[in-house]
């Protein structure tokens, strides 16, 4: 198994650098590259004392292997920060929010959804380790940073992981587009895991019955099913907006321009 490897692109590495500088072997920046954000990176480099090489594009093109890095690249170690999703869940002061990804292929989904977690609070993202896209480049870079911010478990057995979670107290939320039950009618103040499927198939007959409570998104147009990011971002902001009710944190919200 790897310990390293090479993420890419401005947000990631910025974020990188911020968050755990102390991870980074070594930055490659394009030597063509002399713009605000190269230099705004190359000074937080030297400002964390983090070695930063010039270097060629096809260079970049090769240890990336995409056209699609900004110029810009890091070799960094895989983090490691929770031995145990038990672990992270007994530090918690807060109701736990999970989001559970059974079997997601497309990086730009899961980084959309990393993104999305980052954005609403949640506390984890778990999927499983089998036939499912992993912490890759392209994820790194999607997720624009939220890889360095949310907890990443990829777990052996997943049904097994939801049955563990379902003791600790959580409520595991399956969502399918066909489920009885709507989201708006639920109450999404208690801890809880959120179970969304993969892109082809949906959730998996076990990953299903491991659910206390399956829901669906209300959509009114021809389409069957929406992108599994959109409806992770949808679920965690319908939880965050009742957390935020209920604390009287609020939303921050402007009032529409109409307002009386
Ligand atoms: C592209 S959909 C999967 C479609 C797949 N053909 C199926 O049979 O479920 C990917 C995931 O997004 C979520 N999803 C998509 N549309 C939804 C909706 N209207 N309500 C709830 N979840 C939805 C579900 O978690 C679903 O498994």
């Amino acid at each position: 198994m790897t310990h390293s490897q090479y993420i890419f692109g401005f947000h990631a590495i910025t974020s990188r650098l911020r968050q755990h500088p102390d991870s980074i072997k070594e930055i490659y920046l394009d030597t063509n590259r002399h713009d605000q954000r190269a230099r705004d990176l190359m000074s937080l480099a030297e400002t964390t004392s983090t070695r930063l090489i010039l270097c060629e594009q096809d260079r970049l093109c090769k240890m990336t292997g995409t056209t699609r890095h900004q110029g810009v690249a890091a070799h960094v170690t895989k983090l490691r920060r929770y031995a145990t999703l038990e672990d992270l869940l007994e530090g918690l002061t807060e109701p736990a929010l999970l989001l559970v990804l059974d079997g997601v292929k497309d990086p730009h989904n899961l980084g959309a959804c990393l993104r999305v977690a980052d954005a609403f609070g949640v506390h984890a993202v778990v999927v499983p380790k089998d036939r499912a896209v992993g912490l890759s480049a392209t994820v790194h870079k999607v997720a624009s940073g939220a890889v360095d911010t949310v907890p990443f478990f990829a777990v052996t057995n997943l049904a097994r992981t939801l049955r563990e979670l379902k003791e600790m107290g959580l409520w595991i939320v399956g969502t399918a587009a066909d489920a009885p039950d709507t989201l708006d009618s639920v109450t999404l103040t208690r801890p809880l895991a959120w179970v969304l499927g993969a892109e082809d198939g949906g959730m998996r007959r076990l990953t299903r019955e491991a659910c206390d409570l399956l829901v669906s998104i209300p959509m009114s147009g021809s389409i069957e099913s929406l992108n599994v990011s959109v409806s992770a971002g949808i679920c965690l902001f319908e939880t965050f907006r009742q957390h935020s009710q209920r604390t009287g944190s609020g939303l921050n919200v402007p009032a529409p321009k109409n307002a009386v």
